[in-house]
This record gives C-alpha cells, sequence and structure tokens, in this order.
C-alpha cells in the first residue's frame, strides 16, 4: 500500500493510499481517516463509508463534514472509491454503469466480470487490507448514501456476523424495482431476476440471519425519493420480517452532501454505541 495523501485534521489524520487490488484486477484508491486515539497508537473499531453514482473516494472526505465525529468517537473511517477504474477497465458513457457506479456487486457478465467484483472487495479484501496495516480492531460497521446505501444495506445483511451496525443515507432500497437498479444489474448480473433479488435490501430482509437495526434519513426534497430510491418499500419490508428500522424523512432537504453532512452527527453515534456494546 501507498500513501499519496495526508492531512492534519481534527487532531487526527484524513490519508489516502492506492493499492493493487487481486480482486478488482485494477490500482485502488481508499480514503482512511485515523483518529486522534488511533494515532496514540490504541487499535480503534472501523466504519466502512460506500459512496454513490459518480463519486471517487474524495467526495466524502471533503464534503461529508465526519472526521470530526471519527475523531472524538475514535472510529477509523474508510473509504474507497466506488469502483474499479483505469483505461483497461469496461466503461459506459452514461455515469449510471461502469466506472464510478460499481454498484458493490459481484459481476458475472461480459465484459463486466473481470474488474468489477465490488462486494467481494468491500466486504473482504478492503477490511483485511486495513486490519493489516492501520490499528484497528475487528469491530466494523459500514454505511453510504444513494448507490452506496444500497451497498451499505446489501453488504450487512449478505453477511450476517461481519458488521456490528448499519446506516444509511438516501439509499436505493430495492434495486430490482426502479430504473438505475434494473440497468445496472442488468448489466451484471444478466436478465435472470431471480439473481438480482440476492442483491436487493428489500428482498434480503425477509430471510436475513441477523436483524442488525436500520438507521436509514431520506430527505423529503431528495430529486430522486419517488423514482430511485423509495424508502417505504424497505420499510413495509421490515415491518412484514419484524426487523428492527428506523426511517427518518428530513423535510425540506435534498440528496447532496448538504444532506448527509446535516445528519452525519447521529449516524456516528449510531455505529459508535453498536460499537460499545459487546455481542
Ligand atoms: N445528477 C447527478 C447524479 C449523480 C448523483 O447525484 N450522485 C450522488 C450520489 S447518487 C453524489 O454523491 N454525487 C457526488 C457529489 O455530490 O459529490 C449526475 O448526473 O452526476
Amino acid at each position: 500500500m501507498q500513501r499519496i495523501e495526508q492531512h492534519a485534521s481534527f487532531g487526527g489524520r484524513q490519508e489516502v493510499w492506492q493499492h493493487a487490488s487481486t480482486t478488482l484486477n485494477c490500482t485502488m484508491k481508499v480514503a482512511v481517516y485515523l483518529p486522534p486515539a488511533a494515532l496514540q497508537g490504541q487499535r480503534c473499531p472501523v466504519l466502512y463509508w460506500l459512496s454513490g453514482l459518480t463519486c471517487t473516494e474524495q467526495n466524502f472526505i471533503t464534503k461529508a463534514g465526519a472526521q470530526q465525529y471519527a475523531a472524538r468517537h475514535g472510529i477509523i473511517v474508510v473509504a474507497p472509491d466506488s469502483s474499479p477504474r483505469g483505461e483497461g477497465v469496461a466503461d459506459d458513457p452514461a455515469y449510471d454503469l461502469g466506472q464510478g457506479a460499481g454498484f458493490y456487486v459481484d459481476a458475472t457478465q461480459a465484459p463486466w466480470a473481470t474488474h468489477y467484483q465490488m462486494q467481494r472487495y468491500v466486504a473482504e479484501e478492503l477490511p483485511a487490507l486495513i486490519e493489516q496495516h492501520f490499528p484497528a480492531t475487528d469491530v466494523r460497521g459500514i454505511f453510504g448514501h444513494s448507490m452506496g446505501g444500497h451497498g451499505a444495506l446489501v453488504t450487512a445483511l449478505r453477511n450476517p456476523g461481519r458488521y456490528r451496525s448499519v446506516s444509511a443515507f438516501s439509499p436505493i432500497v430495492a434495486p430490482s424495482q426502479v430504473p438505475w437498479g434494473q440497468k445496472a444489474l442488468a448489466a451484471y448480473l444478466g436478465n435472470d431476476r431471480e439473481q438480482w433479488l440476492n442483491w436487493d435490501a428489500t428482498a434480503l430482509i425477509a430471510t436475513a440471519k441477523e436483524r442488525l437495526p436500520l438507521l436509514v434519513d431520506q430527505g423529503e426534497a431528495d430529486e430522486f425519493l419517488a423514482e430511485q430510491l423509495r424508502p417505504q418499500l424497505l420499510q413495509a419490508a421490515c415491518e412484514a420480517a419484524g426487523h428492527p428500522i428506523t426511517l427518518r424523512m428530513q423535510p425540506g432537504y435534498d440528496h447532496s452532501y448538504y444532506f448527509i453532512a446535516s445528519f452525519m452527527e447521529d449516524h456516528f453515534a449510531h455505529h459508535a454505541a453498536a460499537f460499545a456494546n459487546p455481542r
């Protein structure tokens, strides 16, 4: 791993690292915030952030205002790029497919399957790397925004026991039922809609092996709310399955990082409380 950026921040350090990913077959960039406790040699729990469409590892660290809360709670925050990248990596001219739009799934279809294995990357390769190279414990949480909110929910649901906590901002809760998800899942997984359900939080809730409480914040003025996000589908699935969920509709807020930053403190409190509780 090679460090390519470092900035003092709230007594800790915001870093960006670059590494060769064996899962994705390309060079990946990942942002790592080390709180003051980690710089003093303490092992800290790790909160993974998954970004939305068009994002790199930069959007979250420059716009979400998370460093102050990570510093206060003594949490390492890891924010990877949202897809494999590079000249040899398959892409599409549209913003919602290909580079910047990995959807956190493991692709099975050409030309995507060679590099687009984002689920194994975020759930397996990245935690192993972080826990080897940084003063991290194996206590993990995961959260994200939009496509990354979908990624966080699905990653926690598919990997029981691996995360202590999960939350999301404006997630795509039912990708198999909305245009962004249908386009990406058809490309990456093919046309068998049964396969799509393995990557759809609303579908996975019914048979979840672990009932981690979900915290979901959603802006009511979000331009993608009615067509792409539809959080009520997740709430209904949770009610049917007896899965704990706190869905907070936030009047006046749109889909942007201004919204995310406004409720970031609450998400850190949610994850920090879970980290403090022994299982
Ligand atoms: N209107 C946007 C749609 C993509 C979008 O809204 N991306 C969200 C995540 S779904 C985002 O985080 N954008 C980057 C940012 O706001 O920094 C575009 O065409 O680029």
